[in-house]
């Protein structure tokens, strides 16, 4: 594998001017986007504005068109589907609206899946998993299957099961979408308070005011356009 280095230190992760479209229908057009270590980042934006698809070219998911993508110091879309899966497994960790457990596994099962895949022994990869469902406020809860628990229950074992590989970065797209506004706070302070104590960099797609309010910073995205000012301070700073 080889991969592109940058050599200065700058933002942990880098749009450039990027561009990405569905066939005929343009998606991303030039979209700059920079987000620093540590960093609570917000992105709203009207309905069909491109927000999902920002998303998932930053996490490697999506290869833009044209422009560039920059995770701490390397290029991340000219890397091969294997770099980017195996940088998914190990640096990334995913909430989103739906679809991440599996229904018919325990909430144990599901945050132990990722350790497992990556080789953690079991009893080690159970120990860590049982203690991340405790942060999550989930104690007790741990063996019954995901299919039956409460939607703000279920978000916070994909919470779970998203920190318990340590990653770098957590992408979240409408991670509190299905959820009334009890469970949706309940589930953004569990999120950013644990994100804040491990130092983790969330990344959240959201229309909600109220989750953009926990945020440390907010840009919006509009006709596949970034509005972010930081962006500008370190344009070209990636293209060496
Ligand atoms: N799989 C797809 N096939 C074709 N067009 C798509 C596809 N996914 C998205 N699009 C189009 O790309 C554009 C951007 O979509 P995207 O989902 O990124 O926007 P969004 O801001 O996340 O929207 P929303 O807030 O409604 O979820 C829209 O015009 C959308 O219709």
């Amino acid at each position: 594998m080889t991969i592109d280095a940058l050599p200065a230190p700058g933002p942990l992760l880098r749009a450039d001017s990027i561009s990405r479209s569905y066939g005929r229908t343009p998606a991303l057009r030039e979209a700059s986007l920079s987000v620093t270590a540590g960093e609570i980042l917000a992105i709203m934006g009207p309905s069909g504005s491109g927000k999902s698809t920002l998303l998932h070219c930053l996490a490697g998911i999506f290869t833009p068109d044209t422009g560039q993508v920059w995770f701490d110091g390397h290029r991340l879309d000219t890397l091969g589907d294997a770099g980017r899966s195996r940088l998914r497994r190990t640096a990334f960790g995913f909430v989103f609206q739906f679809g991440q457990l599996v229904p018919e596994l325990t909430a144990a099962d599901n945050v132990a899946l990722p350790l497992l895949l990556g080789r953690t022994g079991r009893r080690h990869a159970y120990q860590r998993a049982r203690g991340w469902l405790e942060r999550l406020e989930l104690d007790g809860l741990g063996e019954r299957r995901t299919g039956e628990l409460s939607g703000g229950q279920a978000q916070r074992v994909a919470i779970a099961r998203a920190l318990v590989t340590r990653p770098k970065v957590i992408f979240a797209d409408e991670p509190t979408g299905a959820l009334d506004s009890l469970a949706g706070e309940k589930v953004m302070d569990l999120l950013v308070g644990l994100a804040r104590q491990e130092g983790v960099t969330v990344i959240v797609v959201t229309h909600d005011s109220r989750v953009a309010a926990c945020a440390d910073r907010e840009v919006i995205v509009r006709d596949g356009k970034v509005t972010d000012p930081y962006a500008d301070e370190y344009a070209g700073e990636a293209v060496r």
